[in-house]
């Protein structure tokens, strides 16, 4: 278990595909620092291969790499595995030894399988990420931990924390950082290199033909590149020539023989069929496989089931009648929809879906079922259901290949938005990803512009700023002048929500200037002369955010007031909360903080997290900190702040989290407890270092050089704050920045 790997006997990691980029991105941005990580991913993805690149390219490589498999060791010699023991501190410790925790020394601890690890040895582990300290099972001494864990999990741990499973404190300590391994499902633009990375590894020289890597890269991958590499492992030793074709892959791909295991994870698949009568569901699954078996061929199909042929028969019979009743069912609920009765069109649809059995000859009736049914589940219960959304991912899977593609990007496009904004974020990027790919299939400019910005929207918020300018030029749509007019398939602004997404990313960079121009940009947009309503809120909303982020006091106030009032008389209930949480910025810089909190709370409670919205959470919990604080509340602050941290954490919206750190770390130090504040203002600064969010570090490091003086440390402020500004460039500085450069001038004097 204990390794010592350099960069050369590293596992060379393949993979270009744009999911696996955005995790080596984040890689790289976090595994130069200390933090605590979480890998996640399914079974075979590469979880431990991520966990030695983030080794190998950590401060200290030339240090062990220990690998502990929480789920191999028994339960009972965990403990003193993990932490060693002293001579004699149980029967059979005929010696001292040192546990993992010991042996890693400044090294990576790899925590796999963290889910496995017993509640006991769960606060075991807490305490020691939070002291550092550890004790070996019958010592006195403490022992330091210096090293880095490494965690990973194919479980949901989240759910675990919900069923009690696993510690709620535990979960957040470690999930400041997820890195999540994508499916191959997810990247299956990888295929072709990863086969032929491992047939470079065989002693036969393998060759694919164009055929086989495509049939390959479009088989069902359940365990993921570990997967593909046994397969491949197979063939270089049992393939009958090493010219591999498609005909000679097919039996490869072929499910081998139902072990005793097999038939067990056969039941469970069978259990986990979309059906309310899973016995129903597998009878017609096997009926339809030995009928296609058979060509069609009821008598072979009935000998290959073992049955009399009159049984298959009569089992059809009673199948027709049931897809002739979903049939009428569909026909009434679309009726019920296009006399827009949503209410009495959703049981009809639903007892449709009941009746249909799941076979591709009726995929069509499926995809128009499950699409009424999400229509009108979002007219009653509102634009994000979550159950709508679920709707229409069932019919997209259902009309994939079927009919009009353009007619499948939109209702992907309503998938994302719905994701992004109830703040599934890898959702919504393994969305927006997806809508990449089907964009490029149909050749479509104006999907492929969508795609573009939904990637670059997701990414934003993931706190990828620099992924998200790229992408946003990957697509042609950086600096969109006045006369760019794209309107992707929904027909609103995209180059509006592209000027926004790159100004706000440019502002967290530090190229201020390209913010500048960006918000210029989409001040043309919002004037009257601005024929369509939702592009002007769309317009307004950008150029309003980056006043904010600028500190323009006079421009926001109005700017805030128009996407009100707009959002108001039309209709565009998210907008008019986020108008209202600007307006509520620009009272509160006025001064007037109790009016200022009433604008920032309705906007936000009553337009957009009632209506099941929380896309915006973590940036207005930002803003209404630093109104709590001027407002003299720095103990509501603090609860804010922490409240909202939590939730970013939760759902890896990590654009301002060291925002939110260093607001509460200000909460804190208000209150009389520097300390705590220091600490926390570090943690901000690290944040925003991995991050790469050049605003957020000046801010961090602005606090903590104040609090470094107020407590007579007038040298360290100085040279935190050189370090902070460092690279930093200074055309257009924005007030923070300012205010950053004169606290160093005066540091300087000073020391
Ligand atoms: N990107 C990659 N490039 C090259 N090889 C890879 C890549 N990802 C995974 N592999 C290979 O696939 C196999 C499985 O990877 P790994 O053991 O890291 O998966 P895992 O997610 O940790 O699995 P488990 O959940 O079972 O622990 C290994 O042989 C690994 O070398």
């Amino acid at each position: 278990m204990l390794d010592f790997p350099s960069f050369g006997a590293l596992t060379e990691i393949v993979g270009e595909s744009p999911a696996f980029r955005s995790l080596q991105s984040l890689i790289e941005r976090v595994a130069p620092t200390d933090h605590t990580l979480l890998v996640c991913g399914p079974t075979g993805s590469g979880k431990e291969v991520v966990a030695r690149q983030v080794h190998a390219c950590s401060l200290s490589p030339e240090q062990p790499f220990v690998d502990v498999n929480c789920g191999a060791i028994p339960e009972n010699l965990i403990e003193s595995e993990l932490f060693g023991h002293a001579r004699g501190a149980f029967t059979g410790a005929i010696s001292q030894r040192p546990g993992y925790f010991q042996q890693v020394g400044r090294g990576t601890l790899f925590l796999d399988e963290i889910g496995e690890l017993p509640l006991s040895l769960q606060t075991r582990l807490l305490r020691v990420l939070e002291t550092r300290n550890f004790r070996p099972i019958g010592s006195n001494e403490a022992l330091r931990f210096e090293g880095r864990v490494v965690a990973a999990t194919h479980r949901d741990l989240l759910a675990m924390v919900q069923e009690g499973r696993f510690r709620e404190d535990l979960y957040y300590r470690l999930a400041v950082f997820v890195l999540e391994v994508p499916g191959l499902e997810q990247r299956r633009e990888d295929i072709p290199a990863l086969v032929k990375h491992f047939a470079a590894r065989q002693s036969r020289q393998l060759s694919f033909s164009p055929e086989s890597l495509k049939r390959l890269s479009l088989a069902d991958w359940p365990g993921h590149v570990r997967q593909l590499r046994n397969l491949i492992d197979r063939l270089g030793v049992l393939a009958i020539s090493t010219q591999i074709d498609a005909k000679q892959l097919e039996p490869f791909l072929a499910p081998s023989e139902v072990s005793h295991d097999g038939q067990d994870s056969l039941a469970d698949a069978l259990l986990a069929l979309e059906s309310d009568n899973k016995l129903q569901a597998a009878e017609n699954l096997l009926i339809d496989r030995a009928l296609q078996r058979s060509g069609g061929n009821k008598s072979a199909a009935a000998l290959l089931l073992g049955v009399n042929r009159k049984v298959v028969e009569r089992r059809l019979k009673s199948r027709e009648a049931h897809s002739r009743e979903a049939e009428t069912l569909l026909e009434q609920g679309r009726q019920c929809v296009e006399a827009a009765e949503f209410r009495q069109a959703i049981p009809l649809l639903r007892r449709c879906l009941e009746r249909l059995p799941k076979r591709d000859d009726v995929r069509i009736l499926q995809f128009e079922a499950y699409r009424l049914l999400g229509v009108s589940l979002r007219s009653v219960n509102g634009w994000l259901c979550t159950e709508a959304c679920a709707c229409y991912e069932a019919a997209l899977q259902a009309g994939e290949g079927l009919g009009d593609g353009v007619e499948l990007a939109s209702m992907q496009f309503g998938i994302w938005a719905t994701q992004l904004m109830t703040l599934e974020l890898s959702k919504a990027r393994a969305t927006a990803q997806n809508m990449l790919q089907r964009a490029h299939d149909l050749g479509s400019p104006a999907a492929l512009d969508e795609a573009h910005v939904a990637m670059a929207n997701t990414l934003f918020w993931l706190g990828d700023c620099e992924e998200a300018i790229a992408c946003l030029a990957r697509g042609g749509l950086l600096q969109g002048g006045e006369n760019d007019e794209r309107s992707g398939l929904q027909g609103f602004d995209l180059n509006a929500l592209a000027l926004t997404f790159e100004g706000l990313a440019a502002f967290q960079l530090g190229a201020f200037s390209q913010a500048r121009q960006a918000m210029q940009r989409l001040l043309l947009r919002c004037g009257k002369d601005n024929p369509h309503p939702f592009n002007r809120a769309l317009a307004l909303q950008g150029a309003a955010w980056l006043a904010c982020l600028f500190e323009d006091r006079e421009r926001l106030g109005p700017l805030g007031a128009d996407l009100e009032s707009l959002s108001e008389t039309h209709g565009f209930t998210f907008y008019r909360g986020i108008g209202q949480v600007f307006r509520g910025c620009h009272i509160g810089s006025l001064g007037a903080f109790a009016e200022a909190e009433r604008f920032m709370l309705e906007g936000y409670q009553s337009h957009m997290l009632n209506h099941g919205g929380r896309l915006f959470h973590s940036f207005q919990a930002w803003q209404r900190g630093e109104l709590l604080l001027q407002a003299d509340r720095p103990a509501d602050c603090e609860s804010l702040l922490t409240h909202a941290l939590d939730l970013a954490l939760e759902h890896q919206e990590r654009t301002y989290l060291s925002e939110l750190q260093t607001v509460k770390a200000r909460a804190r130090w208000a209150q009389g407890d520097p300390d705590g504040a220091e600490q926390e203002l570090r943690s901000a600064l690290s944040t925003a270092m991995a991050l790469d969010s050049v605003s957020a570090r000046i801010a961090a490091a602005t606090q903590l050089a104040q609090l470094l003086r107020q407590t007579h440390r007038c040298g360290q402020a100085a040279e935190v704050l050189a370090r902070a500004l460092r690279g930093v460039a200074l055309e257009v500085p924005p007030p923070s920045l300012i205010r950053a450069l004169q606290l160093l001038a005066e540091l300087g004097a000073e020391h």
